[in-house]
């Protein structure tokens, strides 16, 4: 089998893909732990991929406990150079409406205390983060969605995710707060993914799946578990057929993406200078500098 090159994490809802076959569980063992579950590696129509579901397939790990480098770093070393995620969100737009898609440009942060970076011990390294997910990947996935004409849902092209510490949902204030902030959705993991992925030199985009009106909204009630769950089930069938056709245009025509050599002018310590031990922990994220 061809190097995987291309990774979907699975957020709450979509613990597999049913159309992936000739599927092998990987235990991939890294530097920072175990992953959330082992990585499935099997083919969509072809295409190698790697699929990990993302709060486990039992969900069994709150967004703060998730161990984002370990997930991070098992696709990297896996080969894998593009992930899709795809996350149920809060919706903080009327227009963007529940079972809706967002393909997020933008991330605000409001976690607490969570790493993401990889770097420390020894070596120093800034990547940059303007436009924190990678613009041809959003951009096919974007496609794929829109190709697909789901009846009733709209597709929407950027917008901003805020990604909140959870694990309770945000009270009025701050979903008006956010509001204000001119934010799209409300989610409580994909900020680390972007980050370290990107500090992995892995291009990352987000498909976000509407689940609810968080609780802002006069005409509807605050964001529940039973009414998220109303649609994770309809929103994981319509993840499925989105990430198989964004999987099926990415392998035809993987873009150039400057994830690719996002630490080419970021690492500040002179690698001679790095311990050893740092670099054989970020041994798979160097390897190209080393
Ligand atoms: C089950 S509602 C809250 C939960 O769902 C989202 O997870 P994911 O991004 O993995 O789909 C949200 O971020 C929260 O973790
Ligand atoms: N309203 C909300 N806030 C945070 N995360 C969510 N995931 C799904 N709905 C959410």
């Amino acid at each position: 089998m061809s190097p995987v090159k291309i990774g979907i994490i699975g957020g709450s809802g979509l613990y597999k893909m049913e159309a992936l076959k000739a599927v092998e569980e990987i235990q991939v063992d890294t530097p920072f732990g175990p992953p959330s579950d082992a990585l499935i590696q099997g083919n969509l129509d072809g295409t190698p991929v790697v699929f990990l579901a993302r709060h486990n397939r039992h969900h069994t790990i709150l967004p703060t406990e998730l161990p984002f480098r370990a997930n991070i770093y098992a696709m990297k070393s896996l080969g894998v150079e593009y992930i899709i995620s795809a996350s149920a969100v809060g919706s903080l737009k009327a227009a963007a409406k529940p079972l809706d898609m967002v393909i997020p440009d933008q991330f605000i942060d409001r976690t607490r205390n969570r790493i993401s970076t990889f770097f420390g011990e020894g070596i120093v390294a800034h990547i940059t983060f303007g436009d924190p997910v990678c613009p041809q990947l959003s951009q096919i996935i974007t496609e794929s969605a829109q190709s697909l004409q789901l009846d009733g849902i709209d597709v929407h092209a950027g917008g901003t995710y805020v990604c909140m510490e959870g694990p309770a949902f945000s009270t009025k204030a701050e979903s008006h707060l956010y509001r204000s902030w001119d934010a799209t959705i409300i989610g409580m993991t994909n900020l680390q993914e972007a980050k370290l992925a990107r500090e992995a030199e892995i291009a990352y985009a987000t498909l976000a799946l509407v689940t609810d009106y968080d609780c802002w909204h006069p005409d509807h009630d605050s964001v529940t578990v039973e009414m998220v769950i109303g649609n994770l089930h309809k929103n994981a069938e319509n993840a499925q057929k989105v990430v198989r056709e964004a999987v099926r245009r990415l392998s035809h025509n993987p873009p150039e993406s400057d994830a690719h050599n996002a630490l080419k002018y970021g690492i500040l310590t002179p690698l001679d200078q790095v311990p050893d031990a740092t670099k054989q922990k970020l041994q798979c994220i160097l390897a190209k500098y080393l």
